[in-house]
């Protein structure tokens, strides 16, 4: 790949995605308390360093007991146990069982040496509460109403997970069930990958900051504050730049000035072939290198990549919904994979067409859709109007829509492939 510094050369996405991924750098680790590891990616796999459970575990409230004493138990022909004593969770038991005794047991309890199975109190004829064997009434006894199976009620060291199982990859996004895990293996503190630090420019002598008013001709700077938004989705951490101004060489300084603390740097606006395209003036006079300019997509054909320093900048279309779009087809994918994803590509799929999309296109369009299931079918449509321009139909878009390049776009019951939205 050049140094594109004149013309443009267009390229498939799927080029621009592999040649934007070649420049992934992968970020440093840190530990964070695992109350504050919800969203995080992990640094390092997690292997379990002891089998779950670590001990025979009772799966319910009864009397653990040697099976083979129950031959024959019945409701008509209860067999008499001698109780031993009461277990409650989280205490050792005092004694092994010897044949026809049984030991009151809770859910969660360590099984007592000697026994082979757990009875439910519902089985039993001491259903209710007994104070006494809780006192440790050796002289108390429990019918059991029920024969039972050797390992009945018990779960056995292990069975959930081996030790030395692996059990979660570096990389992997932690949620509920991966908090879980790491709880249960003693993490109070996670190993993560610390979180890329994104500034996001704007540029145009059009936008205005959000507090202030309208004014003829002008418009609030919109994208800096959806991109921030799709950035932290993303597990980065945006910073919201001042606009940058149309001249080329104060760009320079305000990016070479972010590069000092920034890992990302992403704008928008400026790519295009307009007059005032500062990007454009920018790359034809730096010292970074341009990976591409032109990628055969709509919206966001002139998105354009480069490095800098060593560090990437995406320049993104400034249209509403370019920038969105080259947000998740291009540096979203970079920072997943800086967070040590080994899938960093959005999630393909298919789905039926549920409306006409009559538009077609020298390049694939990336249309925002909406799904939705319906007799067990995923039927897509777009989400709204979808011109580059329109910012509106954003928030409902859940899906890309892509409609293959040339024809006359796709028609209602086509099969067509989609691209998540959704982080993963
Ligand atoms: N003669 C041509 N004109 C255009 C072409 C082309 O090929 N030939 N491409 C069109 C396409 S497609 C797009 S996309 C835009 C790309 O424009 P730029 O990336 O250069 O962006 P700007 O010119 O700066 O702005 C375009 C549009 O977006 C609005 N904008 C910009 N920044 C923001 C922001 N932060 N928040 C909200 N809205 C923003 C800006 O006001 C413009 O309306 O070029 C087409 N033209
Ligand atoms: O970048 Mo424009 O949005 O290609 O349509
Ligand atoms: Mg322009």
């Amino acid at each position: 790949m050049g140094n594109l510094k004149f013309g443009r050369e267009t390229i498939r996405l799927e080029e621009a995605q592999a040649r934007v991924l070649r420049f992934v750098r992968r970020m440093e680790k840190e530990r964070v308390p695992l109350t504050e590891a919800a969203g995080r990616r992990l640094a390092e796999e997690i292997r379990a360093d002891h089998p779950v459970p670590h001990f025979r575990r009772s799966g319910v409230d009864g009397y653990a007991l040697h099976a083979e004493d129950t031959a024959g138990a019945s409701g008509r022909t209860p067999v008499r146990f001698e109780v031993t004593e009461t277990i409650p969770c989280g205490v050792m038991p005092q004694h092994s069982l010897g044949r026809g005794q049984a030991a009151r047991i809770m859910t969660g309890a360590v099984v007592p040496e000697g026994a082979d199975a757990v009875v439910m109190l519902e089985m039993t004829d001491r259903l209710e509460r007994d104070e006494r064997t809780e006192e440790s009434d050796a002289a108390a006894s429990v019918g059991v109403l029920r024969a039972m199976m050797p390992g009945e009620n018990i779960s056995p060291i292990g069975q959930e997970v081996a030790e030395g199982e692996t059990l979660l990859p570096g990389g992997r996004k932690i949620g509920p069930g991966e908090a879980a895990i790491l709880a249960t293996f003693g993490y109070s503190h996670v190993p993560v990958f610390k979180k890329p630090k994104v500034a996001i420019f704007s540029t145009g002598f059009e936008l205005l900051p959000v507090e202030a008013s309208l004014r003829p001709g002008l418009i609030r700077n919109s994208n800096s504050y959806m991109l921030a938004c799709q950035v932290t989705d993303a597990g980065g951490e945006p910073t919201i730049m001042p606009a940058l101004p149309d001249d080329p060489g104060k760009v320079q300084s305000a990016l070479a000035e972010a590069l000092e603390w920034a890992d990302v740097l992403i704008t928008t606006g400026g790519v295009s072939v307009g007059d005032k395209d500062v990007l454009v003036e920018l790359f034809a006079q730096w010292d970074g290198e341009l990976h591409f300019n032109k990628i055969e997509m709509r919206p966001g054909s002139p998105t354009s990549f480069g490095c800098w320093q060593g560090k990437p900048l995406f320049a993104l279309s400034g249209n509403p919904g370019a920038s969105y779009v080259g947000f998740e087809l291009l540096a979203r994918p970079y920072l997943r994979a800086a967070l040590g994803s080994s899938d960093p590509l959005p999630q393909i799929s298919s789905a039926c067409l549920d409306a006409d999309y009559r538009k077609g296109s020298a390049y694939p369009r990336y249309v925002r859709g909406t799904s939705r299931v319906e007799q067990g079918m995923v039927k897509v449509k777009p989400a709204g109007r979808d011109q580059s321009s329109i910012m509106i139909s954003i928030k409902d878009a859940d899906c890309l829509i892509l409609i293959p390049a040339g024809g006359q776009g796709a028609q209602a019951g086509a099969l067509v492939t989609t691209i998540s939205l959704m982080e993963k």
